[in-house]
């Protein structure tokens, strides 16, 4: 590096208006900039360097003038320049051509080619951390001895350095690393410059030990624990240390009929008592007992299983109820029932008032293995019910099942439309819709009572399906509701899930709800 310049100031005989070659230009370029000079040996230079932080470009050419012009040295014998601290020009020579095939070597990157990388060579220094030195460059361009006197960018991410060589870009390829090897690398984590700090790392959560599967009657009595423990709970604050007297039953009834089982219920569970206890002491357990045995035999006659006609091919089932009592859930769950013991099923998507609906809908068909048919929104709900017909016919579907849209009873113009598609089905067949079953929604309590009143009168209900039991408080509603229309209560849903619907079994919910075992 350091040879022209030394050549111009010990001339060796070479005409002193001899072309400086490009590349030796280029040498000079980084002395202009005061960077440290690798010869010092004349002592004169060396006091100038020391002093100036090197001779500026001026300086330099002013002493090859002066010495252009002057005459030409009588150089001492080369044992002599080295007495004198000179270096003599052969040697400086060999040791250029060595430093030529020597590549230059970038700060914190390793040597290329020919030299072996040691595991020493192979680190550097950041922020007093011992660390790997960033990959070695494949391809280095020419700008690269230059720019690679700058550090190189945090994260070795390749581009644009900045400080003076700002404007060099280097193409320094940096090879990505193959997936493979991003799979097996062990996650590293970043160095972040100083002033900053990671947070605080989130707890890895504890794996969940698996639930025990609790069986239907546990579900059933967990999902109407609300019920039967306000039920209970009142019932045994009733009779904490009282005989059983005509007060006693009185507010006995009042609290059942509070409880939505209805006044029949109430009526049933204060007589047996009061025939089995009248004047003795009573506990709430006994109460419980006695209750849980009335309500099971009011239910037992409308808890039975939906009976298909498959000679139809297809059975038609239609769905009616009051708005988000459940129709399009509880057609999905009973789809899955039916396809997963082998029937042919088909869901029609007649409730083309809500979007999310027929999407619903299609989604159920899709998880069920169900056939789908649906139509766009605001279509008429009677012509698609028709369509729906005669394709699951044509596919010799087992079960249609038909979604209705939601509606309150007292819409008259609602409930209209469903007469008519009512009447739309039984033209294709006098006996269609072969079931056509309501959802009520526990929640609502004694409005459920009514509901049945109206759609039972305008689409012939002649089933039931009680769904959110779970987390409600006035499950005792069922018990009304099968007192009063005694209409076959098939199925219960105690959740949104496909396991969540289950047949209607009556000992099972009248001991639950009076918070009893089995
Ligand atoms: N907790 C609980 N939620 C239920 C049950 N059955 C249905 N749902 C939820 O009740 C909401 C309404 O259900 P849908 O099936 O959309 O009711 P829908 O009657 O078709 O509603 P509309 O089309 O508006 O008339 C949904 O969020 C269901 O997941 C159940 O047994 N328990």
């Amino acid at each position: 590096m350091a040879l022209s310049f030394i050549k111009k100031v010990f001339t060796f005989g070479k005409p002193a208006e001899e072309p400086v070659p490009e590349a030796v230009e280029r040498e000079l370029e980084p002395r202009s900039r005061g960077e440290d000079l690798p010869i010092a040996e004349d002592p004169v230079l060396a006091e100038e360097m020391e002093t100036a932080g090197g001779p500026a470009a001026d300086v330099v050419q002013d002493a090859e003038e002066e010495r252009d012009d002057a005459e030409p040295a009588i150089l001492p014998a080369p044992d002599q320049l080295s007495d004198m601290g000179v270096v003599p020009l052969s040697l400086l020579e060999a040791e250029a051509e060595a430093e030529e095939d020597t590549p230059p070597t970038l700060p914190g990157v390793p040597p290329t080619g020919g030299g072996t990388r040691s595991a020493e060579t192979d680190r550097q220094t950041i922020d007093g951390e011992d660390r790997p030195a960033a990959a070695l460059p494949d391809s280095v361009d020419a700008t690269q001895d230059i720019a690679a006197s700058f550090p190189p960018p945090v994260g070795g991410m390749p581009g644009r350095v900045g400080g003076e060589a700002a404007d060099l870009d280097i193409s320094v390829e940096t090879p990505l690393p193959s997936p493979a090897s991003m799979e097996s690398a062990p996650a590293v984590e970043p160095i972040l410059p100083k002033g900053f700090a990671t947070g605080p790392k989130v707890a890895e959560p504890e794996p969940i030990a698996p639930q025990p599967k609790l069986s239907w009657f546990q579900r059933l009595r967990n999902g109407l624990a609300r019920t039967s423990s306000q039920l209970t709970g009142q019932i045994a604050a009733l009779f904490t240390k009282r005989k059983l007297d005509d007060e006693t039953l009185q507010d006995l009834e009042d609290l059942l009929i509070q409880a939505d089982l209805g006044v029949e219920t109430a009526l049933r569970v204060t007589d047996t008592l009061a025939s089995e206890r009248y004047g003795k002491d009573v506990t709430g357990e006994d109460v419980s007992r006695i209750m849980a045995s009335e309500i099971a035999k009011v239910l037992k006659p409308v808890a039975k299983p939906l009976q298909l006609d498959l000679s139809h091919k297809p059975h038609v089932i239609l769905v009616v109820g009051v708005n988000g009592t459940g129709k399009t859930t509880t057609i999905g769950k009973l789809a899955a029932k039916l396809s997963g013991a082998g029937l042919k099923v088909m869901l029609a998507a007649g409730d083309t008032f809500r979007a999310a609906a027929i999407e619903q809908l299609k989604i159920w068909a899709e998880r069920t293995n169900s056939e789908f048919i649906g139509t766009k929104l605001g279509a008429d709900a009677a012509g698609l019910a028709y369509d729906a017909f005669e394709q699951a016919k044509a596919k010799k579907c087992d079960v249609l099942i038909v979604d209705t849209a939601g509606r309150l009873q007292n819409k008259a113009e609602l409930m209209a439309e469903l007469e008519k598609i009512v009447r739309v089905l039984g033209k294709l067949d006098p006996d269609a819709p072969h079931t056509v079953l309501q959802t009520l929604d526990a929640t609502t309590g004694q409005n459920a009572l009514s509901q049945v009143e109206i759609f039972r009168n305008v689409a012939g209900v002649n089933g039931l399906i009680m769904t959110k039991l779970d987390g409600t408080a006035r499950g005792g509603i069922l018990v009304a509701i099968s007192a009063k229309h005694k209409l076959p209560v098939y199925f219960i849903g105690i959740g949104e899930s496909v396991d969540d619907l289950e047949p209607f079994e009556a000992e099972d919910f009248a001991h639950a709800i009076a918070g009893l075992g089995q």
